[in-house]
């Protein structure tokens, strides 16, 4: 006998149930490249800029990576990429049929970014939001990662189109959400976490930066961007409080050089056990 076909008029949960019309729900996410094969995608967010993102996504990849994992970073920041900087890496990154190769830090980290396709690393990217987050999937796609244990996703700030494409597009396990000592703080850090239960998005962490900086004379800790509330906004959260880390300068020198894979930040050497 023929199945009863469904005039989608009057149609309830019950209804619904076993029906053969019944639609699943579309699923976005993209196919990576078929030489990719990577066990755990983690995006590293912030509800607003310069709270040192990019620093800590490289810190736990740095981590991760001496720890004998085989780690990528994709850095999604495409308007403002900091990564191939921070390991000196310069483009441009080879390409051949099957795909892109990324570069690889000498502590052994594949790395994309825009910076690296750019044939001028100076030059700003004008592009427009749907543009910008084809891009960050085509990173997704069509770069030849091989095979990683963890790639880290350097997302840009804030709750905008690019995360919304890499929530939706790639397999992300969890995030780590990186804040400031501020008053606002609550606020931001509410906003990220909120985004990511949205998309069903488990969040792992926080990690605090700037936290305080420790006097190299006397080695008092001042606070100077205030008290932290991390903390309490963890635990109101649910949320583990993964490293607090102050301000280094031996960290921006590392930054700024070129060479931050000989940064080990232990600040941030609780974010293991969550990663895992
Ligand atoms: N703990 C720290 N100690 C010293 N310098 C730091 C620290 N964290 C970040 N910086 C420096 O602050 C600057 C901003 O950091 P970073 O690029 O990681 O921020 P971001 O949040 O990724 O920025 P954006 O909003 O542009 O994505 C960089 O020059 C970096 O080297």
């Amino acid at each position: 006998m023929a199945e009863k076909e469904c005039s989608n008029t009057g149609c309830t949960k019950e209804s619904c149930e076993g029906c053969p019309s019944r639609q699943q729900p579309q699923s976005f996410q993209a196919e990576p490249n078929c030489y990719t094969e990577i066990k755990h995608v983690i995006g590293v967010v912030s509800g607003k800029g310069g709270v040192g993102k990019s620093m800590v996504t490289a810190s736990l990849a740095n981590m991760m990576a001496k720890k004998g994992y085989r780690v990528g970073i994709l850095d999604a920041d495409i308007t403002g990429p900091s990564i191939p900087k921070m390991y000196g890496l310069h483009g441009p990154a080879q390409a051949g049929d099957e795909g892109i190769y990324p570069m690889l830090s000498e502590n052994d980290i594949k790395v994309m970014s825009i910076n690296l396709l750019m044939p001028d690393e100076e030059s700003p990217v004008i592009w427009r939001g749907p543009v910008i987050s084809n891009m960050v999937k085509q990173f997704w796609t069509d770069v030849i990662w091989g095979e990683l244990d963890y790639l880290f996703v350097d997302m840009p700030p804030g709750t905008g189109d690019v995360p919304l494409t890499v929530f939706q597009s790639l397999p992300v396990e969890g995030i780590v959400i990186v804040s400031s000592p501020q008053d606002l703080v609550r606020m931001i850090v509410k906003k990220a976490y909120n985004m990511a239960k949205a998309m069903n998005i488990k969040v792992l962490g926080i990690v605090e930066n700037y936290s305080y900086f420790k006097c190299p004379d006397c080695g008092k800790e001042l606070k100077v961007f205030g008290e932290s509330h991390i903390d309490e906004i963890g635990a109101e959260l649910g949320v583990p409080v993964l490293g607090k880390m102050p301000i280094e300068p031996e960290f921006a020198k590392y930054a700024d050089l070129g060479n931050f894979e000989l940064a080990d930040n232990s600040y941030v050497e609780d974010a293991f056990a969550a990663l895992r």
